[in-house]
């Protein structure tokens, strides 16, 4: 079964709650045709199934805490599989949130060929959700949620990317070049490597 998956073009794509990881991806998408899978679009989509398990999930992401690693990477891979056959390469917005779970990833997938970290600091993405919030019906758009996220992806997730500034795959998108960031060459000759 990973066998479809063993020349796939991976980007991981990082940040805080509320960076505007979700938004970036949309324009890469438009752009580059790359499949879009956030991982916490598809935890959502099991909660809207109304499953057991969905339940379950849904009291962890409540709280703001992160779902099983297990979880959370079976549902990735297997909507990776999916899409396969079609996909030039793979946005996967909001994973890894913590280094355990690159390193799962590397083990069950493949390894990265590029990590984008969507940068911004805690007081926008705060502001950012609290407005989200008015709209998206998320449980976890609310204030007290959010400081949660917010701790735990300094404490969790913000390692990931030192983690991978080693191997000097990380490319940071900030307030500064977020408006141009498809002009950079350095992303663009990654991303638009065919597989
Ligand atoms: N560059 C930006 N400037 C202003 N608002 C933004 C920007 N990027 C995203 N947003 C807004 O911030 C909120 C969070 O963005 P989103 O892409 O959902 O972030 P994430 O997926 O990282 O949580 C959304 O309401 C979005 O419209
Ligand atoms: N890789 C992952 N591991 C564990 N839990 C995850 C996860 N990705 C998402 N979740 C759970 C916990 C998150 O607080 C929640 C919402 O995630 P998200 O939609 O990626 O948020 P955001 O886009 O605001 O950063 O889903
Ligand atoms: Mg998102």
């Amino acid at each position: 079964m990973t066998d479809k998956l063993k020349d796939a073009k991976i980007v991981f794509v990082v940040g805080g709650p509320g960076s505007g990881k979700g938004t970036q991806c949309e324009k890469i998408v438009a752009k580059y045709g790359y499949t879009h899978l956030s991982s916490g679009d598809l935890l959502r989509a099991e909660v809207a199934s109304g499953s057991e398990r969905g339940k379950q999930l849904q009291a962890i992401m409540q709280k703001g805490e992160l779902v099983p690693l297990d979880t959370v990477l079976d549902m990735i891979k297997e909507a990776m599989i999916a899409k396969a056959d079609v996909s030039k390469g793979y946005l996967i917005d909001g994973y890894p949130r913590e280094v355990k779970q690159g390193e799962e990833f590397e083990k069950k997938i493949g390894a990265p060929a590029l990590l984008l970290y969507v940068d911004a600091k805690a007081e926008t993405m705060v502001k950012r959700l609290m407005k989200r919030g008015e709209t998206s019906g998320r449980a976890d758009d609310n204030e007290e949620t959010i400081k949660k996220r917010l701790d735990l992806y300094y404490k969790a997730t913000e390692p990931v990317i030192a983690y991978y500034e080693k191997c000097s795959i990380v490319r940071k998108v900030s307030r500064n070049t977020e408006r141009n960031m498809m002009l950079q060459s350095n992303m663009t000759s990654v991303l638009s490597l065919t597989p």
